[in-house]
């Protein structure tokens, strides 16, 4: 009998894979390892489930034996992938047992980075990256008032404007001069900043936490600026690193994420990977618009049909209801400017655009009332991976 396609991982990646593939492929056999519970929730839910009023169980879209049913796989959840085998094709979990692969997927995701903080209660500091951690954080909010975020990217914005809905007033500390420091240029950042701001989110910029200890009850933390905060909550969100030491140990090439070329074919021809823990001809993008695309080109693949994954613009929308943004950086190595096209105070809008010397637009920033333009520029923004 032929072995199973082996898919590591039960995240968006790996179950978009599943679902995908099992549009082409009904036969082939298919099991799915995961480290956790394995039902289908939505990762983007985690940092606005307060303000629609979701626990870490409500937000179980499809529990595992319904995931098993609908893709017609062997789905095994809390087990822990403990190395790869890729001359006998066998993946070996911890406790030794091992399973036989025709192709082997990894979707394992990508792990919080830690900053190294001193003091007493610098194991206390949570991240929220999977259902569990985001338990784990909402029982610890109960009777908290005050919470501070490390990190004023993405995710830590986003949890910061979320815990308004629970009557929690956050502070975010970051290194940067402004809010979302990667994605917007500077007039934008401090236009956002100030949204955030009136509606109750602090921010302590342009400086980083040092230690955190425990004090009277809860937690002092100690900034760069020769300052203190103190918190009852103390949350981190200052990024991602895909979880490659797997691929690494097993003799993979691995560089940021697991390296695979625009087949999602790592070093070894039987194993694929996709989603955060993959670095895609040379990109490492943790959003959920580019694994769609890995899924639907890998699927193809797997099922018989050789697919290269391509992206258009994806802009990311990020889930901030006190100034909505929509951000579409331009490639790292794209020769541009921004200008500020639109501003409309009023209207509670503004518009940046990042275009070249011919004025071709390279990459947008919309804010408030102007996110209504993001399908009209993004058909005009170049290819991530054309
Ligand atoms: C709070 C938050 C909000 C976000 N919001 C947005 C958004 O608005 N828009 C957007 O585009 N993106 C957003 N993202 C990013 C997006 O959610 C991720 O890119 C996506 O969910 C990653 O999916 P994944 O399947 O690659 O990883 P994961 O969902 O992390 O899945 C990894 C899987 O691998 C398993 N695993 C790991 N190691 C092992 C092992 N050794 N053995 C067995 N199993 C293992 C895990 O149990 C898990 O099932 C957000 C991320 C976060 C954290």
């Amino acid at each position: 009998m032929t072995p199973p396609i082996v898919i590591l991982g039960s995240g968006l990646a790996g179950y978009t894979l599943a679902r995908e593939l099992r549009k082409l492929d009904r036969d082939t056999p298919l099991v799915i390892l995961s480290r956790d519970a394995a039902g289908f929730y939505s990762k983007p839910m985690l940092s606005n489930a307060f303000s629609a009023h979701r626990s870490a169980a409500s937000l179980v879209m499809k529990p595992v034996e319904k995931m098993a049913a609908e893709l017609a796989a062997v789905i095994r959840p809390h087990l822990e992938v403990a190395a790869l085998h890729p001359a006998r094709r066998v993946v070996e979990l911890a406790g030794g047992e091992e399973i036989p692969y025709r192709d082997l997927v990894l979707a394992l995701g990508a792990d919080p980075i830690r900053l190294p903080l001193g003091g007493d209660a610098a194991a206390d500091v949570l991240s929220v990256n999977d259902l569990d951690d985001f338990a784990r954080f909402a029982a610890r909010l109960d009777g908290a008032k005050r919470v501070a975020v490390l990190g004023g990217g993405l995710i830590g914005c986003e949890f910061a404007n979320d815990l308004l809905a629970r009557d929690i007033r956050p502070t975010v500390i970051d290194i940067a001069r402004w809010p979302l420091g990667r994605l917007l240029p500077e007039d934008t950042g401090q236009w956002f900043r100030q949204r955030l701001e009136a509606a109750g989110v602090s921010f302590r910029l342009g400086v980083s936490a040092t230690t955190v200890s425990h004090h009277a009850g809860g937690y002092r933390l100690a900034i760069s600026d020769g300052t203190t905060l103190d918190a009852d909550v103390v949350l981190s969100a200052v990024g991602l690193r895909p979880r490659t030491a797997l691929a690494a140990a097993a003799g993979l090439a691995v560089n940021r994420g697991v390296l695979t070329d625009r087949r999602l074919a790592s070093s070894d021809p039987h194993i694929h990977a996709l989603g955060d823990c993959a670095e895609v001809d040379g990109l490492t993008l943790p959003y959920v618009m580019p694994i769609m695309h890995q899924a639907r080109a890998l699927a193809a693949t797997l099922a018989g049909t050789p697919t290269a994954v391509s992206y258009p613009a994806m802009p990311v929308v990020v889930k901030t209801p006190a100034c909505p943004a929509v951000v579409c950086p331009p490639a790292i190595d794209a020769q541009g400017s921004w200008q500020i096209v639109a501003s409309d105070e009023a209207g509670g809008g503004i518009e940046a655009q990042c275009l070249d010397a011919n004025e071709k637009l390279l990459g947008f920033v919309l804010l408030g009332g102007a996110t209504a333009r993001k399908q009209a520029l993004a058909s005009r923004a170049p290819a991530t991976l054309g």
